[in-house]
């Protein structure tokens, strides 16, 4: 029937009536305009109220879903003879028709392009939206479009094949749907399974979420999770694209069953209705008043349609007009996003041009005057250069433990050859600003205090664990010594317990290296997350992958792992083969406020590669870095190297502190797990309201990198070339009070 769609209309139907609709005749997608005007048709809502409901068909074209909005008007109704002005009223109805095609299971598992989605393919996206790592990137982070491509992924895997925006419609409209059951309180009348069938599931998914707020469904994709995702909305072309690819027909052979439902709530709406010659206002009416006499039942009206039919008229005119508000709503909602999103990509390419002008700037001057580009710090305390004095392995290099401030105009200035630096304290760190951006101003804080500030006093009145218990997920047969390393280091750094969590072959030797360590042989049980789990609520500070190993089983463990850590707001740091997870499965860690990557540069660029699709830059770091920090949803970064560049996303801070000529395998585990105890510290100390402007997790970083450093600089003056990590973990006490307790 064309541009068909219901056929054929029964002349009764309750507020579930089941149509069928033949999907062979939705060929073309007809604008909603044209359905508005073609698919006027009288239909009786006959469920005792007595009304007639006169509904048009109106899709929304939401992949799947039908809105249709009707006047409902008395039966018996007759507009030329009635003059009461407070009738007839107009009621929207907001009608959801849900699609289930009666297909092949088999098929249907395939049958996964273009417009309609399936049951079990919408179940399938639901449980992988409802995955609480997907939930936690969605909630925390800004750029949704990576969180849809790992949604779209999972999907792929499970054999639907979709793209991320398609995902990204699918949910917006079920939350839609599910917003319209919830706020039509139709949850003790059973209905609202009929407005969105996906109800419990929506419920048991979002009710875990922070407090739904309604502007986020029924927006057009404003603030939310769709802000600045870079997704077109579902509502316009691109929707009909997506529905017309491939041949342009419905992707279901077969007749697709339509349930029509019918929320209880209307939405009254002013209208002047023109009644033959009488002009009679209409006002606002609700369901209620919408319940009339019995005694008004009158013979069936034919559903013939006069086109003279005064409702008729009345009906197409108002729709016209509504659809015409809708699509300028729309089309100004996608200008305003279009217009956000040019904003912010246009701030950040500014603040990354500022950024390199001024490196190659001062590092042009620096290169000519290297003496000037330190300046001691005003904010050094007093005293604190002898502690270095002698302990570097190159005099020339100088050995200080002063940390010096360069002057404000060098701090987006790396020291490009320290050992041509006469001023003789030694320790620089550097830092690379994002400039322009607010966090500018804190930057001036020295952030070697800012350490110092977060580091717990030792006194007599703590007990056991107070300074923190920190757990490494790591360990398997092949490596022992990185998951040992990591959690002796947190040991050596102040925590008072360390827990191992590792395969079961690997805990005997990780417990006959040392009987400081805690060590549950966990990792490789079917049980393995509730293990872990039971420990959670005692540890302050999570590792998660020296020495982990990449089988698939033990993955999934982390991420389960990571995830319950996750919901405890608990800091997580994740290095080595817990990096090989994140690249997989970025949204693990996603926009965690309290996660923390430390990425070597194979690592990091394995990582860029995975979200940008693209070869990373490998002259410019810290553009890379603060790229990749962005699409984590501003997760901390810490890339190690001869300059560890930290960042989280807002700004990029160097530590330089001198470290060796020395590479021993192990250095990393140090970083990671000292790191586990200077997160725990940083973000206790900021809760307590010390230093709040500065991200702990940036200071915690800071604070590990140095630490690192320093012990391979002592380490090395002992032995030199045989230096190992175990040197350099036993200069983690004398390296600890030279940094942040002198
Ligand atoms: N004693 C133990 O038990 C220890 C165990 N460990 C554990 O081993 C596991 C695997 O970790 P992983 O780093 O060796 O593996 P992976 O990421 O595949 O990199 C390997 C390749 O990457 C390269 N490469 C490395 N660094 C680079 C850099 N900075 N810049 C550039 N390239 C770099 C390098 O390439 P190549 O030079 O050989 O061509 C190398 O072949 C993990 O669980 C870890 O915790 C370690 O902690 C050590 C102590
Ligand atoms: N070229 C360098 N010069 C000075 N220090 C460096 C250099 N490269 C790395 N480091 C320091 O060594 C520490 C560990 O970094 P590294 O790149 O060795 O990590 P990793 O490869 O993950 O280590 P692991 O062997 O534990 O896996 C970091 O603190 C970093 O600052």
């Amino acid at each position: 029937m064309g541009t068909g769609l219901v056929t054929p209309i029964p002349s009764q139907f309750t507020k579930s009536t089941t149509l069928r609709i033949f999907a062979n005749d939705v060929k073309t997608q007809p604008s909603r305009r044209e359905l508005a005007h073609k698919h006027t048709a009288a239909q009786k809502h006959n469920n005792g109220s007595q009304h007639l409901l006169l509904p048009l068909v109106l899709p929304n074209y939401l992949n799947g879903q039908l809105s249709l909005f009707g006047i409902s008007v008395p039966r018996g109704f007759d507009a030329a003879k009635r003059k009461d002005p407070d009738w007839p009223s107009i009621i929207i109805r907001s009608v959801n028709v849900s699609s289930r095609p009666r297909v092949d299971p088999a098929m249907q598992a395939n049958t996964t392009r273009g417009f309609l989605w399936s049951d079990v393919e919408t179940r399938t996206l639901l449980n992988i939206w409802g995955e609480q790592d997907i939930q936690v990137a969605l909630d925390g982070n800004f750029r949704n479009s990576f969180v849809y491509r790992d949604v779209a992924r999972r999907l792929g895997a499970m054999g639907f094949e979709r793209t991320p925006e398609q995902c990204r419609v699918r949910i917006k409209s079920l939350k839609r749907q599910y917003l319209l059951a919830k706020e039509g309180n139709l949850r003790n009348n059973g209905q609202y399974h009929k407005i969105c069938k996906f109800y419990d599931a929506m419920e048991g998914i979002l009710s875990n979420r922070a407090a739904l707020d309604p502007q986020e469904f029924t927006d057009s994709g404003a603030g939310g999770e769709e802000a600045g995702d870079g997704l077109e909305e579902e509502d316009g072309e691109d929707a009909r694209d997506g529905y017309s690819e491939g041949t342009g027909e419905c992707p279901y052979p077969a007749e697709t069953e339509v349930k029509l439902e019918y929320p209880a709530v209307p939405i009254p709406i002013p209208v002047k209705v023109t009644v033959g010659n009488n002009s009679t206002p209409v006002r606002p009416h609700n369901s209620s008043q919408s319940v009339s006499n019995p005694s008004t039942r009158t013979p069936k009206r034919p559903r013939k349609r006069r086109a003279n039919f005064p409702m008729e008229k009345l009906m197409e005119q108002f729709l016209e007009q509504s659809t015409q508000a809708e699509e300028n709503f729309y089309r100004m909602e996608e200008q305003r996003l279009q217009a956000e999103d040019r904003r912010r990509e246009a701030e950040h390419a500014k603040e990354l041009h500022m950024l390199q002008m001024l490196g190659q700037m001062f590092s042009s001057i620096s290169t000519a005057r290297p003496g000037r580009a330190a300046t001691p710090s005003k904010t050094s305390p007093p005293g604190q250069s002898p502690a270095f004095s002698g302990a570097s392995p190159s005099s020339t290099r100088g050995t200080s433990g002063h940390l010096r401030r360069p002057p404000p105009w060098t701090d987006c200035c790396p020291r490009q050859n320290p050992l041509v630096n006469p001023d003789p304290q030694g320790l620089v760190f550097e830092r690379y600003y994002s400039l322009g951006s607010a966090s500018h101003r804190v930057m001036d804080d020295d952030f070697l205090s800012l350490v110092k500030k977060t580091v717990p006093p030792l006194t007599s009145k703590k007990h056991k664990g107070q300074d923190g218990r920190i757990g490494i997920i790591g360990g398997c047969q092949d490596y022992t010594g990185a998951p040992y390393f990591a959690a002796i280091s947190a040991l050596k750094v102040g925590a008072d317990l360390s827990h191992v969590f590792c395969t079961k072959d690997a805990a005997t030797v990780i417990k006959s290296y040392s009987p400081e360590l805690i060590v549950h042989p966990v990792l490789d049980s079917p049980n393995a997350v509730e293990e872990i789990e039971k420990w959670l609520p005692r540890l302050h500070g999570l590792v998660v992958g020296p020495g982990l190993g990449r089988e698939d089983a033990i993955l999934k463990t982390a991420k389960e792992a990571i995830e319950k850590c996750k919901a405890r707001d608990i800091p997580i740091v994740i290095d080595a083969d817990g990096l090989w997870l994140i690249t997989q499965q970025p949204s693990v860690i996603q926009g965690y406020p309290k996660g923390i990557l430390t990425p070597n540069l194979m690592e990091f660029t394995r990582l860029y590669e995975a979200l940008h699709h693209e070869p990373m830059d490998s002259r410019d770091h810290q553009r890379s870095i603060m790229q990749l920090s962005v699409a984590m949803g501003n997760l901390t970064m810490v890339l190690k190297g001869e300059h560890d560049l930290i960042t989280d996303g807002s700004k990029v801070i160097s530590c330089s502190v001198e470290g060796s000529g020395r590479r021993c395998g192990g250095q990393g585990d140090l970083l990671s797990g000292s790191l586990g105890v200077f997160a725990h510290w940083a973000h206790a100390a900021s809760a307590a309201g010390i230093s709040r402007s500065v991200n702990p997790s940036m200071v915690a970083a800071f604070g590990a990198c140095s630490l690192t450093r320093q012990c391979n600089s002592q380490a090395f003056q002992r032995h030199g070339r045989s230096t190992t990590t175990a040197d350099m973990i036993q200069e983690i006490g004398s390296a600890f009070k030279k940094l942040f307790e002198s």
